[in-house]
């Protein structure tokens, strides 16, 4: 039986994640590479999972073409150019909160949405597809038009488009253009996923209802505003519901914590699980991810 697909668009790195004493230790890790991942644990086998990316024709891209293929993503629509090479990551963390450095400014991700004919492959075989902020926030803003292009006429076919703001300051030229990338995205988007402290942050938004009022007026139909330890909001036009995590004491590294959250809870709601129990999964996830340094469990 042929299975249902779907694409994750955007970037992953070499991440460099703490190992003790000093050490790091070298791993390949980037928000929608993270969510992808996690949806291959999660989704049963009637779902195929791909990752569209572009890579270098390096060594290190041979490396992490070898490392999706392992976990079980499809590697049709990796692209690869010769003279790039994929970007890299530092984790910093103050107890088990995290923060980056970035060398990522000439990868050869931001050219991932650069050939019309590549992009419009991706898009003919994806039944589901997900991206996010950061996957906007790097790519040349006509590459980004005709990504939010192809994505928008995904959402008019019916197709569920699944979209995490993800929002990286550093990553935006200024804070305008940020937000109106930010809400195209939404705008083409079927379900979204946003962080509640990156939301207030970056829109003065005055609770997570009023993030979740923003996107639902963006034409989004199901919205799950995380907040970290806080309950999570589901919002649709006509229902609202809050869900509490369990308390985790023994988190180590909260890098990935949002990105499995996504998978768990998109694995749940493909499946047809109702939105309060996807976000369940959801949590139990990510409650397991941040127990761990980077962000896959491996
Ligand atoms: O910050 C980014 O761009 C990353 O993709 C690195 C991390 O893997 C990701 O942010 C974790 O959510």
């Amino acid at each position: 039986m042929p299975k249902t697909i779907i694409v994750s668009i955007g970037e992953c790195m070499v991440e460099l994640a703490s190992a003790g004493d000093g050490l790091y230790r070298k791993g390949f890790a980037g928000d929608t590479l993270n969510t992808a991942w996690y949806l291959r644990r999660e989704l049963g086998p009637d779902w195929a999972v791909a990752y569209l990316t572009a890579l270098g024709t390096d060594g290190t891209s041979d490396e992490m073409q070898a490392f999706f293929a392992d976990a079980g993503l499809v590697t049709d629509h990796v692209r690869r150019i010769p003279e790039r090479m994929p970007g890299l990551y530092m984790i910093h963390l103050e107890g088990a909160e995290r923060s980056f450095s970035y060398w990522r400014d000439s990868a050869a991700a931001r050219l991932l949405a650069a050939d019309p004919a590549h992009l419009a492959r991706a898009f003919a075989a994806g039944d589901a597809f997900y991206f996010s902020g950061i996957t906007l926030a790097i790519l040349p803003a006509p590459d980004r038009q005709r990504l939010i292009e192809s994505l928008g006429a995904a959402k008019a076919a019916g197709k569920t488009v699944a979209f995490d703001p993800n929002i990286r300051p550093r990553l935006w030229p200024n804070p305008a253009e940020m937000r109106d990338a930010i809400t195209a995205g939404a705008s083409v988007s079927t379900i979204c996923l946003p962080s509640f402290p990156d939301e207030e942050a970056a829109f003065g938004d005055a609770s997570p209802d009023a993030t979740a009022e923003r996107y639902l007026g963006c034409g989004v139909g199901e919205v799950v505003v995380k907040d970290g330890a806080d309950p999570a909001l589901v919002a649709t036009p006509k229902h609202r519901e809050r869900i509490q995590p369990a308390t985790i004491t023994d988190a180590v590294d909260t890098t990935g914590a949002g990105d499995s959250f996504n998978a768990g809870y998109l694995a749940a709601r493909l499946a047809g699980v109702p939105a309060p129990d996807a976000v369940r999964r959801g949590h139990a996830l990510a409650g397991e991810v941040v127990r761990h340094y980077g962000a896959l469990i491996r």
